[in-house]
């Protein structure tokens, strides 16, 4: 996968081909990128978090982050396969315990995430799991909430890239590891 996307694998065409793509939602213009289809198919899904468990599964990762909604999908099957905890980075006011949070623009509106106080300690090593990087803001925030805590994140891992967008431009410097691209 190389920071990048594992071309040569043939597993990554059969994930490409489950991806639902559905004009005009949520709003005219958007693209939107269905990977609930891909949880229909057990292999597809399967093999999407396979790849990712044989990257990650020797870089002594301590903790995945997963960003509501859709990367609580896929990072607790990757957190439970290597060993990791797993940290959920949500949308305001779900999590119960003290907070600090980050905002940040989507491609369709603004949001906020936030993340229990005491959940990622000082020399963690983080690993940021969602379905999709777009314009990169939501990454960027993820990344700024574990740094505050003194976490080192390793990199960011996502099912699907926007490149068009951008957004890997917003990490930080950090890589990003994907499946696959849609232009
Ligand atoms: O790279 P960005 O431009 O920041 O966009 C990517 C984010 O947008 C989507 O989530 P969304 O905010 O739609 O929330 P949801 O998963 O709760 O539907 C997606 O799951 C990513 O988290
Ligand atoms: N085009 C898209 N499809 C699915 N999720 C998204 N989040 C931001 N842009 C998106």
């Amino acid at each position: 996968m190389s920071g990048n996307k594992q071309e040569e694998d043939p597993r990554i065409n059969g994930i490409k081909t489950k991806i639902r793509v559905v004009p005009d939602f949520p709003k005219k213009g958007i693209m939107f990128q269905d990977i609930t289809t891909v949880l229909l198919d057990p292999k597809a899904f399967k093999d999407t978090i396979d790849l990712f468990v044989e990257r990650y599964r020797d870089k002594n990762i301590s903790v995945v982050a997963g960003i509501e909604a859709r990367g609580f999908l896929f990072g607790p099957p990757i957190a439970l396969a290597i060993g990791a905890k797993f940290v959920p980075l949500r949308k305001p006011k779900k999590l119960p315990g003290e907070t600090i949070f980050e905002e940040y623009e989507l491609e369709y509106g603004n949001d906020r995430l936030e993340m229990h106080v005491g959940a990622v300690e000082a020399g963690d090593r983080a690993l940021v799991v969602d379905d999709l990087i777009a314009t990169g803001g939501t990454l960027c925030a993820a990344i700024n909430l574990l740094e505050r805590v003194g976490a080192e994140v390793v990199e960011c891992a996502c099912v699907i890239e926007l490149p068009e967008l951008k957004g890997r431009q917003r990490l930080k410097g950090k890589p990003l590891c994907m499946l696959v691209e849609y232009r």
